[in-house]
């Protein structure tokens, strides 16, 4: 699990280290970790350092500084390094100097063109979102082979994921330290482009209890999706309950199966309209037309296609009533917003999978653009684990853990998509797993799912997730 730290807390990490090292030594750290990854881009788009165009970004604190010393060790190398202060007027000295003994150049706004790559080091975890309007237009005059934003794209809230107003867009960003709410949520993280972490020695001085989020990694997932073990039966690997489906959405039922076909469950019940569609489809899903007759299951997902009429209510009621871990997704998301008795008193562990509508639905208004915190008030809220649907889908648990899911593709704003995540997360439920690793992992495999799917510019629908579902959680599991 890759942990993800707050302002303050990098703040406060920076300073324990810094007081038992020369002054500078940390930027100096940032400087060659910078100028490595330029480097590297550099012999890849280009062919090499000695003679290619680099320009450096700067503004007034030390995210310039950091840009202009990896600039003056680039300049070292042969690149023709330009530097522009595109922020206020106050330069960072050292960084200057350096520069300027290395060969670089530093050239007014006007004069800003193309250049090879092009280092943003306007603002970092000192800046405030949204630049200036003057810094706006400066920006709009750079024209870059490649971008590498330094330890932010400047603009953005490193805290909270929003992006006001014009912000950078990278293809790369040098992170310093550790990883910061801006590369993992929200609309920053689709600034940030390829993320690079580089070490300065501050991980040890950051506090655990400082982190804000986690962002799950391929072992996590692997180590959370139970394998069958040789005392295993069909029944101790728990029993899945799909109820889904009305004559108007007949194919939801099938999507829903499919997915928890991937997932770690023995078996897999179904209550519905289409049961007879469920079972030709997949031959071993025990299906009944009612939910009734459906029998007893280790975890429910209600809501795929059922429209949200008092059928739908009946068998949400019926759902609800067995106190089981349970997946409300979609329609059943409409009912337990509309009639808010259903989930009184409940108990049992609760899985909701809104997206930015439903979310509206059951909270009353949006979420705000700190999606991370949205989720967690409604997680709070409601004492259920949220899977907030999005670019880069958040999971909140009420007991305060949430995560930025890091796996997807836009491919999977398909219809029916959602159908598979709620079935691989039920069968998940089933398997034993918590509601929090649950979503967490359901959300991870089903955004890999779509990046295989949608491989080399295939085009992707909720039908291919099945298979792919499964190719993804073969990936995971092969070391
Ligand atoms: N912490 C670490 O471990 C390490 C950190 N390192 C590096 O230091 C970076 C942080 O540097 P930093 O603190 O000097 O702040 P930085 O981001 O350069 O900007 C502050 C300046 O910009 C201004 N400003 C900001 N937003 C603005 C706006 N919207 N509109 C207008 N002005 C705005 C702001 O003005 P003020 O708020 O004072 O008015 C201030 O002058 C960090 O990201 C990393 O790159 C590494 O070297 C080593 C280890
Ligand atoms: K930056």
């Amino acid at each position: 699990m890759r942990e993800v730290w707050p302002v303050t807390a990098v703040r406060k990490a920076e300073s324990t280290v810094m007081a038992s090292l020369p002054e500078g030594t940390l930027m100096q750290r940032a400087a060659a970790g910078l100028e490595k990854v330029a480097a590297d881009l550099l012999v890849k788009h280009f062919g090499g350092v000695y003679g290619r165009s680099v320009l450096l970004l700067t503004g007034m604190g030390d995210n310039g500084g950091d840009a202009l010393f990896a600039g003056a060790r680039l300049a070292g190398r042969g690149a023709a390094v330009r530097a522009v202060q595109i922020l206020g007027s106050r330069r960072h000295e050292g960084g200057h100097k350096a520069l300027r003994m290395a060969g670089g150049r530093f050239i007014s706004p006007e004069d800003v063109g193309y250049h090879d790559l092009v280092l943003d080091g306007v603002t970092g975890i000192g800046g405030r979102p949204g630049l200036p309007i003057e810094a706006v237009n400066r920006l709009r005059k750079v024209r870059a082979g490649v971008t590498v934003a330094v330890d932010v794209p400047s603009g953005v809230n490193v805290d909270t994921g929003e992006a006001v107003g014009q912000a950078v867009h990278a293809e790369h960003t040098v992170t310093f330290g550790c990883l910061k709410p801006a590369h993992v949520t929200g609309p920053a993280s689709e600034l940030c482009g390829e993320i690079h972490l580089v070490d300065i020695g501050i991980g040890r001085a950051l506090r655990h209890g400082d982190s804000v989020l986690s962002v799950p990694e391929e072992s996590d997932i692997a180590e959370w999706v139970r394998r069958p073990g040789p005392a295993d039966d069909k029944y101790t690997r728990g029993v899945a309950g799909i109820a889904a489906g009305s004559t108007r959405y007949p194919g939801a039922p099938l999507l829903a199966a499919a997915g928890a076909q991937a997932g770690p469950a023995g078996m897999i019940r179904f209550a519905g309209d289409q049961w007879r569609q469920v079972v030709s489809r997949h031959p071993s899903i025990v299906a009944t037309p009612g939910i009734e007759e459906a029998g007893r299951v280790q975890a429910w997902l209600a809501g795929p296609g059922t429209g949200t009429g008092p059928r739908a209510l009946k068998t949400l009621e019926h759902v609800l009533e067995a106190e089981v871990p349970t997946v409300l997704d979609a329609d059943a998301l409409t009912l337990v917003a509309k009639h808010s008795r259903l989930l009184a008193g409940r108990r049992a562990p609760l899985v909701l999978t809104p997206h930015d509508r439903e979310y509206e639905r059951l909270y009353g208004s949006p979420p705000e653009g700190d999606r991370a915190s949205s989720a967690l008030a409604l997680a709070s809220r409601l004492n259920a684990v949220v899977l907030l649907k999005g670019h880069r889908t958040i999971v909140a648990d009420p007991d305060g853990s949430v995560y930025a899911n890091p796996t997807g593709t836009p491919d999977l704003a398909t219809a029916g998509s959602g159908d598979t995540l709620a079935g691989l997360l039920v069968s998940l439920l089933a398997s034993g797993l918590g509601g929090g690793r649950a979503a967490a992992a359901a959300a991870y495999l089903h955004g890999l799912a779509g990046e295989f799917a949608a491989r080399d510019g295939r085009p992707a629908t909720a039908e291919d997730l099945g298979d792919a579902l499964r190719d993804a959680v073969a990936s995971v599991r092969t070391p």
